[in-house]
């Protein structure tokens, strides 16, 4: 029978204990789709930061702008005034930590891998591995789905650090008010109805959690935490290490890296699906992670998407005459299944479902 073991790649913590050389299948090739430099740019300026408190109670103009010119700029933007506790984030960033730093043989009693051969997206190890050429990633993951409640799979959340499941429940509950209040101004600032947005996220809607853990890399110029991508889901709530750096976002062909500061940061980032709906007007900005030679890192995402049984597509709402359709239809179950096709291979599923510009042209000619 052919040799399938690299369909499961070891742990990177254990891989990153163990050798000074990361294994060819994790160093970045000759010719790389997005860029081979991986030392970043400097921002031109701070990250954005948006008082969420102000824009959601008053509507405020001026944080209204700076979310429009971030949304336009950036795709990404931090968040201030929140109402998430610093010490709910501190307690899970250390739940974390301390999850991560458990025994490999207590961690893969979460294993995303099924006995021992089937990958499933809920779990504790890598990404899946599809083809022998995959470029792999210098991160471990736990991922779990969050939502909608009646379909948490606890046999995957972690019992040890003691406080991990109350953390994540907690915490996932004020994200969420997070990202409605995000919704909200969003949905303002397109001129659509204030609920519009927050209306599309049935209670049969998904949320993910996902803990991402990178450990130090000997080669730091060859290795990537994680790969170029946008993000699937339509918003991103990241809770970012206070202390080390990593994250980098792609603008006009140049790559900037964000900054640690040394307080706990809420970065909210578009996806595509948000980049679907608003047929385009909103963008779900390329991003990547970098490794660091000397210090692990740690991130936690939550990302929020739809019913995976409803149709994805633009919203009635964001289409005119002059503006119809940039997306083609379909199902988000088939939607979610197609981007992770491209991931792996380091492509973006939007570019799959455009409608391609003379058949646009067609139909804004038609009455
Ligand atoms: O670790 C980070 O800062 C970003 C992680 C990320 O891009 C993701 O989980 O999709
Ligand atoms: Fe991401």
């Amino acid at each position: 029978m052919a040799d399938e073991s690299w369909r499961l790649p070891s742990s990177v913590q254990q891989l990153a204990a163990s050798t000074q050389e990361p294994p060819r299948q994790y160093l970045l090739r000759e010719q790389e789709p997005l860029g081979g430099n991986l030392a970043g740019t400097e921002m031109p300026e701070p990250i954005p930061t948006i008082d969420l408190g102000l824009l959601s109670a008053s509507n405020d103009a001026e944080e209204a702008a700076k979310l429009r010119s971030a949304l336009q700029t950036w795709g990404f933007f931090k968040v201030s005034n929140h109402g998430m506790e610093t010490s709910l984030m501190d307690s899970v960033m250390t739940t974390s930590r301390d999850f991560f730093r458990l025994p490999l043989e207590e961690k893969r009693k979460y294993s995303n891998i099924i006995d021992g051969k089937h990958f499933q997206m809920e779990g504790y190890g890598t990404d899946q591995v599809k083809t022998q050429d995959q470029r792999l990633d210098w991160s471990d993951r736990l991922h779990l789905k969050v939502e909608p409640e009646d379909e948490r799979n606890l046999a995957l959340w972690p019992i040890h650090p003691k406080s991990f499941r109350d953390d994540l429940h907690e915490y996932t509950l004020r994200s969420k008010r997070i990202k409605d209040d995000v919704l909200r101004a969003m949905a303002k600032l397109l001129e659509l109805d204030e609920d519009c947005l927050v209306n599309q996220f049935s209670d049969r809607a998904l949320t993910f959690a996902r803990f991402n853990y990178y450990p130090p890399c000997p080669r730091p110029d060859l290795v990537l935490g994680i790969k170029p991508h946008s993000d699937v889901y339509a918003l991103t709530v990241l809770l970012m290490d206070k202390d080390v750096a990593g994250l980098q976002f792609l603008r006009d062909g140049t790559w900037y890296n964000v900054p640690a500061v040394s307080n706990y940061t809420l970065l909210i980032n578009v996806g595509v699906t948000m980049e679907i709906m608003t047929n385009g007007i909103l963008k779900g900005p390329v991003h990547r992670v970098v490794t660091n030679s000397e210090k692990e890192r740690i991130s936690v995402a939550v990302f929020y998407g739809l019913d995976p049984e409803r149709e994805i597509g633009p919203i009635a709402q964001m289409l005119t005459e002059d503006r119809p359709a940039r997306y083609r239809k379909m199902k988000v179950k088939d939607f979610l299944a197609a981007h992770f096709e491209h991931f792996s291979r380091g492509e973006r599923v939007v570019d799959s479902l455009r409608i391609r510009s003379r058949f646009l042209h067609a139909c804004a000619g038609k009455t």
